[in-house]
Parts: structure tokens; sequence; C-alpha cells
């Protein structure tokens, strides 16, 4: 990913009217500041992508980003793997994001089979896959979308294959959970945010992150089809969690 990239201060003066959070310009402009000083664990999630691949999938496999925004989860990939390891699909819904992670993909890994589709993962025809990756995607969807994705995803990977979906969680204990969310704020304030654009941006996810249990994401992935799933990762309220389907 390129450096090239604001610093994240779309939250941080006073707002009369905190509109709806949305992927566009000016989140682009300056997502990779953002999602790295919001999303803890996220360099670890990334750089653990490749060594997933590395194990789980088939030379040549096929592999989708779905929600790829700049293509991180992709660019790791191909940081990690040789060109003929695999060929990738990435999806965003997004315009903005889409022009970026074509340029940036184009100029940092042109040797990788790469490809960048504007559309909605939910109206996808999905090709036999190996792996599928759902980095911080699936808490945007409206919930009552998340399973039928979920099933479509199943059927379309081959034996063996992998799907790793990291989100923002919620905790079913209520003091549990006020304690990863205070933490998670101090996290925010440790690299540089204000209680402003803490609180701002709050607002502005608020219907639009909409966060499930780790519990709720097994047994959806259950229902959807995967026999096995597990959390492989999780720091503070957000993890990352591996559905196998039976090879
Ligand atoms: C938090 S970002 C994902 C971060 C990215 N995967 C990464 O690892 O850097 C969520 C992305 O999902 C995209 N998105 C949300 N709903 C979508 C949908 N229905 N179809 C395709 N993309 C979607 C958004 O446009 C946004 O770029
Ligand atoms: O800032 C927050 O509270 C977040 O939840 C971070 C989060 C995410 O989890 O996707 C939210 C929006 C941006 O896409 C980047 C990161």
């Amino acid at each position: 990913m390129s450096d090239a990239s604001y610093r994240d201060a779309i939250f941080s003066t006073p707002l009369d009217r905190v509109a709806r959070f949305s992927f566009d310009e000016q989140v682009v402009a300056c997502f990779p500041d953002m999602i790295r000083r919001s999303v803890p664990g996220y360099g670890q999630i990334l750089g653990m992508l490749g060594l997933i691949a590395g194990r789980h999938l088939r030379h040549g496999a096929h592999v989708y980003d779905l929600g790829c925004s700049l293509g991180a989860a992709s660019l790791a990939l191909a940081g990690q793997l040789p060109p003929d390891a695999f060929r990738l699909t990435a999806v965003d819904l997004s315009p903005a994001m889409v022009e970026r992670a074509r340029e940036t993909l184009a100029a940092e890994c042109p040797e990788h089979a790469i490809e960048v589709i504007e559309g909605d993962i939910r109206a996808l025809d999905y090709r036999p896959s190996g792996l599928v990756i759902l980095n911080f995607t699936l808490q945007f969807l409206p919930p009552e979308d998340r399973e039928a994705l979920l099933a479509r995803l199943y059927a379309a990977l081959e034996p063996g294959g992998v799907l790793v979906l990291s989100e923002k969680v919620v905790d079913p204990d209520e003091r549990d959970n006020a304690w990863r969310v205070e933490r998670y704020h101090d996290f925010k304030r440790a690299n540089g945010y204000s209680e402003l654009e803490i609180s701002q941006k709050r607002t502005a996810l608020e219907n639009v992150l909409v966060p499930d249990t780790l519990e709720a994401h097994h047994a959806r992935l259950a229902r959807a089809g995967f026999p096995r799933s597990l959390t492989w990762f999780q720091y503070l309220n957000f993890a990352s969690l591996i559905a196998f389907k039976e090879a």
C-alpha cells in the first residue's frame, strides 16, 4: 500500500449533523491512516493472510478479497506469495475505493493476476475458489443479508477451501463489553484521536457498522454450511475467524 495517504481528520471539527459513515472520496483519501489507527491488530491480521494462504491454498487456486477497499489484503497476499500461486478477484462497492485499488495493485504487483471489480458482493456470481477473505466487510452488510452471502461463499469454495472473516465484535456480557470498548477508546486516544473524533465517528457508524458477537458469527457460519470455524485472533473488540470446508 502506498503511504501517500492523508492523516484522518474527518471527525476532528464539530459537525452540526454527523452524517452516516460512508466510503466516499474523503474516507478514501485517508483510509490507510484511518484503518491503521482504528483497528487493533489490522497489520498482524494482514501479515497472517499470506501464511494462511501458504498453508491452505492449492497452487493456482482462485482467491476473493471481498470489500477490498484499497486492496490491502490482496497486496499482503501478493507480497508473500509468488505470481503463479493464485489468481485473485478483489471487489468493492465504492467507486472511489475501486479506482485507487486498481492503481495501487497495478503499480505494486503487476506480475500477479489480480482483477478489481466494482460491485455488490451480495450479487456476484462466484467461481470455484480456494480462499475467500472478508476483512472487516461483513459488518457493513444489513444483518439479514449476511447468512445468504456466507452460504453462497460456502458453495463456491472448493473442498479444503477456507474463509477468513475479520470483524469488530460485541461481547454478550455487558460489563466485559464495556471494558473492551473503553480500552478500545484508550487505543484510539493513544493513536492520536481526540474525544470529539471518537464520539463523532461512533455516531457516524451507528446502524452502519452493526457488529455481532463471536458466538453469533460461529453459529451463522455453521448454518451457512461450514462444519468447523475458530477464532484465530482477537485484540479487544476486533477478531478474525477462519472457517473450513471439508476436504
Ligand atoms: C472496512 S472496509 C474493508 C477493509 C479492507 N478489506 C482492508 O483489509 O483494508 C469495508 C469495505 O467494504 C465495502 N463494502 C461494504 N458493503 C459492500 C458490498 N455490499 N459489496 C461490496 N463492498 C462493500 C466498503 O465500500 C468498504 O470499502
Ligand atoms: O473506528 C471505528 O470505530 C471502527 O470500527 C473502525 C472501522 C472498522 O472496523 O471497519 C470503521 C470504519 C473504517 O472503515 C475503518 C475502521
